[in-house]
């Protein structure tokens, strides 16, 4: 049942674009993350450096076969078009990006996730048929220029307190050290831009991470 698969896939959910690397190869930096045990990738290609049609599309493909290989479902973040273009396992909406309920007619039944920082646009984002809701930021980010303000672990129990039962991936400023919490909050699962992209040594702490969420 593909729920039941997405519970699965979120426990550790990374998101990564070519400027979350530094000087490293994106394609480096997510195989090292598939070898620490990562369960879910997201291509979210952002800033001012982001890369641009052929080049992001040449990436993206990259990515998705990297993916691919190893049996990790592949997400695109914001970019509709692509995610169809290549034919990915889905794709994940805020509330400033292209309604859900239309990205969802667009992808038929791939993957849809999308962001909630609210009951009423948990609601509706159910409502258009979302797959998992990323809850966040928990705790301060520098991965989102435009991030809200964070809310801490509360705001999942909030959610859960309110009968939110969908598939719920923690999102901001979570690392090894607090990722226990989001879970212990009622998420499904953590996802993580820095703490594995900004890592020394990136199998090492997304294995630590791992660790972290049994
Ligand atoms: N990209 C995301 N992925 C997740 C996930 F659930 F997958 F962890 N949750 C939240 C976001 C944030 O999405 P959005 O609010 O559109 O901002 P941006 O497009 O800058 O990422
Ligand atoms: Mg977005």
């Amino acid at each position: 049942m593909k729920q039941q698969k997405i519970e699965e896939h979120l426990s550790l959910y990374f998101i990564m674009g070519s400027a979350n690397c530094g000087n490293r190869d994106p394609v480096d930096v997510l195989k090292q993350a598939i070898d620490g045990g990562i369960t879910l990738f997201q291509y979210r290609e952002k800033g001012e450096a982001a890369l641009k049609d052929r080049e992001k599309y040449r990436l993206a493909e990259k990515l998705q076969r990297v993916c691919a290989d190893a049996e990790i479902p592949f997400m695109v973040n914001d970019d509709v078009e692509l995610a169809i273009e290549l034919d990915a396992d889905g794709v994940h909406v805020g509330q400033d990006d292209e309604a859900a309920r239309f990205v969802r007619r667009r992808m038929g039944n791939k993957i849809l996730g999308v962001s909630a920082h609210t009951i009423d646009e948990a609601h509706q984002a159910i409502h258009d048929g979302a797959d998992y809701l990323g809850i966040g930021p928990i705790f301060p980010t520098a991965s989102k220029a435009d991030a809200k303000k964070a809310q801490g672990p509360e705001l999942i129990k909030h959610f859960r307190n309110q009968e939110i039962n969908v598939p719920i991936v923690g999102i901001g400023g979570i690392t090894s050290a607090n990722a226990q919490e989001v879970i212990e909050a009622g998420a499904d699962g953590v996802s993580v831009i820095s703490a594995i992209a900004g890592a020394e040594n990136i199998q090492k702490a997304t294995e630590e991470l791992k660790t972290k969420l049994r």
